[in-house]
């Protein structure tokens, strides 16, 4: 008798969502979903308007109720932690909300430094450094610092909401639509800066999107919604042999890809090679 090789080790889930269930009414939007997000990995999440991409996100962030379901981040089953336990597990995600959601009373620096207050005892001097850090990382000037969110540009707004969610080092991004209203050159820049941020900090992310250059050029693996469920996970180049007619007319539809293949494909994540 043979000894079998050993199993390569699987895939580290960072979060894992099964059988989830949310509903507003009668309305169901979530009908028995499962996902797992790999650590390392671009995850891009796809779906038809409505079909309920922000909810998930909001839900697994604890600001949507479930109906049912489990979700576990980290190894924690999030229904079982205590609110200390919970406050823990938040600083190892940030969240870029659509449109960036500054506080518009607040400069720039006041607003990444709103994580900063709510989770760390630091000195004023410290989380003005912590802030003159995040600034460089996403390739803001320091003179952004001070100025109020009326007063920056689009993709300006978008880097300062990615700077708040890099504020506390986390673990996972979540970006919700993070190129919608850039123009293309300042969406290709933003994605080049995700996958920079990826790459050197080693982000997991998790990116609801409508865009597919950033499909392409970002993700390792894209999940599909449909009908409250994931109807296909996968890498790109699998998603576009399927037959779902959603996910055909997604890819191959109108404002679909011929772009396939004219776009470098994103460095392999662990586990998803
Ligand atoms: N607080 C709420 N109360 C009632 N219904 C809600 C609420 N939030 C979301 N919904 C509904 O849940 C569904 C999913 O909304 P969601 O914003 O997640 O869609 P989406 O896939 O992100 O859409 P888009 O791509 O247009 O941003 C929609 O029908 C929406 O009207």
């Amino acid at each position: 008798m043979t000894d079998a090789a050993p199993s390569p080790p699987g895939p580290d889930v960072v979060i894992s969502v099964r059988g989830l269930e949310v509903a507003f009414g009668d309305h169901m939007v979530m009908d028995g979903l499962d996902l797992d997000l790999y650590r390392g990995e671009v995850l891009g999440f796809v779906g038809a308007s409505g079909a309920g991409k922000s909810v998930l996100t909001r839900t697994i962030l604890g600001l949507v109720p479930k109906r049912g379901g489990t979700i576990e981040a980290f190894g924690h089953n999030l229904d079982h932690l205590t609110h200390q336990e919970k406050l823990q597990i938040g600083e190892r995600w940030g969240v870029l909300f659509q449109e960036g959601a500054l506080f518009s009373s607040l400069t720039v620096r006041q607003n990444i430094e709103v994580p900063m207050r709510e989770h760390l005892k630091l000195s004023q001097a410290m989380m003005d450094g912590l802030t003159a850090q995040k600034l460089h990382l996403v390739g803001l000037p320091q003179d952004a610092a001070d100025k109020y969110p009326s007063e920056l540009s689009g993709g300006m707004t978008k880097r300062v909401g990615l700077a708040r969610a890099l504020a506390l080092d986390p673990e996972i991004v979540f970006l919700d639509e993070p190129t919608s209203g850039l123009d293309p050159i300042s969406a290709g820049d933003f994605d080049d800066l995700i996958a920079t941020l990826q790459k050197t900090l080693g982000l997991t992310v998790f990116m609801v999107t409508h865009d597919l250059d950033s499909l392409f050029a970002i993700c390792n693996r894209v999940a599909v919604l449909g009908h409250g469920k994931v109807s296909a996970v996968g890498k790109i180049e699998d998603l576009l042999q399927s037959d779902d007619p959603w996910i055909k007319a997604y890819f191959h539809g109108k404002r679909g890809v011929v772009r396939a293949g004219t776009r470098a494909a994103p460095s392999p994540a662990p586990h998803t090679a």
